[in-house]
């Protein structure tokens, strides 16, 4: 790729970037869970670098919770869109995008348990 090219894919990536960030904005604005996500996944990567845990386990369950809450986010909204209106159609596809929150949510607790119980349970046991 020549560089005028490259300089526009750049310039495309950092657009599409905004546009991404502009959501992650909105959805913190607008969505109490995914605030109480975002600080409970500040609080185990603080957790994870004090206690020396592997992070790849605790950084991907917080990644999936926060992307599946995104997801939720935008579902909701295209569900207000196409179907003001009560519709059943409309309520599976809500319960589904919620129950997938719900399910990461779950399994991040697991695996906060998992990594992060056993040296947090080391380091009471010390004082
Ligand atoms: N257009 C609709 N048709 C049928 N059922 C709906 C519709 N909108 C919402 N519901 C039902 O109400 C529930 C709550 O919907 P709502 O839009 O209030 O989402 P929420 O989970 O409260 O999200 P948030 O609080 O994040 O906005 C849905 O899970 C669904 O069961």
């Amino acid at each position: 790729m020549n560089s005028a090219g490259s300089a526009l894919s750049w310039k495309r990536w950092w657009r599409s970037a905004g546009f991404a960030w502009a959501g992650i904005a909105h959805s913190y604005r607008t969505q109490p869970n995914f605030r109480i996500e975002t600080w409970a996944a500040v609080l185990a990567l603080a957790l994870t670098a004090w206690l020396r845990a592997p992070l790849a386990p605790i950084a991907l369950a917080c990644a999936l919770v926060l992307a599946l809450e995104l997801v939720n986010t935008a579902v909701e909204a295209v569900v207000d869109l196409v179907s003001p209106e009560p519709h059943p159609l409309a309520g599976v596809a809500k319960d589904a995008a919620a129950a997938a929150v719900l399910l990461a949510s779950l399994g991040a607790v697991v695996v906060g348990l998992a990594v992060l119980g056993p040296p947090l349970w080391a380091w009471v046991s010390r004082l």
